[in-house]
């Protein structure tokens, strides 16, 4: 069972960075996707407010819902060695996950051992940020149809009680989101062994800002936001039994879609490949660094047959 999502096994070149970049755009029509799945319900704050839930309590547990959900979830994923794969991270930490039921696949060593994990600002993000807004027009529907039944004050607003499928739907988007931050390793490690003679001073000396702007290329970046609002408002259609396009109000708030990856994820992805690259000489020779700094490229990853 694989859950990568580039499949590491099968050949090719990991590090090849349009391979890289494929799996990227692949991941937005997921996120923006599970994004309209999830604006389908209210805002349900409840899922996201710790030590709020007498039934966790008595389990002994003090996070909020969503972080149970998390757990119970990627206990399952961890006897199933998901997080073998090396682009796979979960929001639990891992010393709290049980041991995978089946041994682990002997993936090709692509990435410099590391221990990078931006998975709390993204949990922190998305639902301080992100489900408000992209909840807001099922949220505002809800109050009104409260209000019509008689039922008004603070009962009106945000929610409705779907905990478990908006729940469901918050890990699918978190671990797309958690994916497709976290391969800013593999596209760093891409550029590292493209010009290290480039990267070795700014890591031998660390320089956040001389890394960060070698490895940003905003005509990548403005062509990025430019197909993803595109996608979003295709997406984001409704369609006529015949096909037809319906033409009415978009079922999410592309705006908010677009703000999502232009305000956290593409920064995330940046901190996450500018945070590996500080750890790339980690334990190497004087002898290794002196020759990646001369420009000697290191050797790519043995490729599987
Ligand atoms: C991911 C890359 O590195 C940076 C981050 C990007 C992103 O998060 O979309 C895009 C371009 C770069 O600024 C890349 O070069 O593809």
């Amino acid at each position: 069972m694989s859950f990568a999502h580039f499949n590491f096994t099968l050949g090719g070149d990991p590090l090849d960075l349009d391979r890289i970049r494929g799996v990227l755009t692949r991941l937005e029509d997921t996120i923006i996707f599970q994004l309209i799945e999830r604006a389908q319900f209210a805002h349900n704050p409840k899922l996201y407010h710790r030590g709020e839930l007498q039934e966790l309590k008595d389990l002994g547990f003090d996070g909020s819902l969503l972080e149970w959900f998390l757990k119970e979830t990627e206990s399952f994923h961890a006897k199933a060695r998901r997080y073998t794969s090396p682009d796979e991270y979960p929001f639990t930490p891992l010393e709290n996950l049980p041991p995978p039921l089946l041994k682990p696949i002997q993936y090709p060593r692509i990435l410099y051992p590391n221990k990078v994990n931006a998975n709390p600002s993204i949990l922190s993000f998305y639902t301080r940020s992100i489900v408000p807004r992209i909840t807001r027009q099922a949220t505002l529907a809800l109050a009104a149809s409260k209000r019509a039944n008689g039922i008004i004050g603070d009962e009106e607003y945000e929610d409705d009680g779907n905990y478990g499928s908006a729940g469901v739907i918050d890990m699918e988007v978190l671990q797309a989101i958690s994916k497709r931050v976290h391969y800013g390793k593999f596209v760093a490690e891409s550029k590292f062994q493209d010009d290290p003679a480039s990267f070795v001073p700014h890591i031998v000396k660390p320089n956040r800002d001389a890394l960060a702007n070698l490895i940003t290329k905003p005509e990548v970046e403005r062509r990025l936001l430019q197909r993803l609002r595109k996608k979003a408002l295709v997406y984001a259609q409704d369609f006529a039994p015949d096909g037809e396009p319906r033409g009415d109000e978009a079922k999410i708030d592309v705006d908010g879609v677009v703000d999502l990856y232009e305000s956290y994820i593409i920064p995330l992805t940046r901190e996450v490949e500018v945070d590996y690259l500080l750890v790339r000489l980690n334990g190497l020779s004087k002898e290794a660094i002196d020759d990646l700094a001369a420009g000697k490229k290191p050797p790519r990853p043995a490729q599987s047959s």
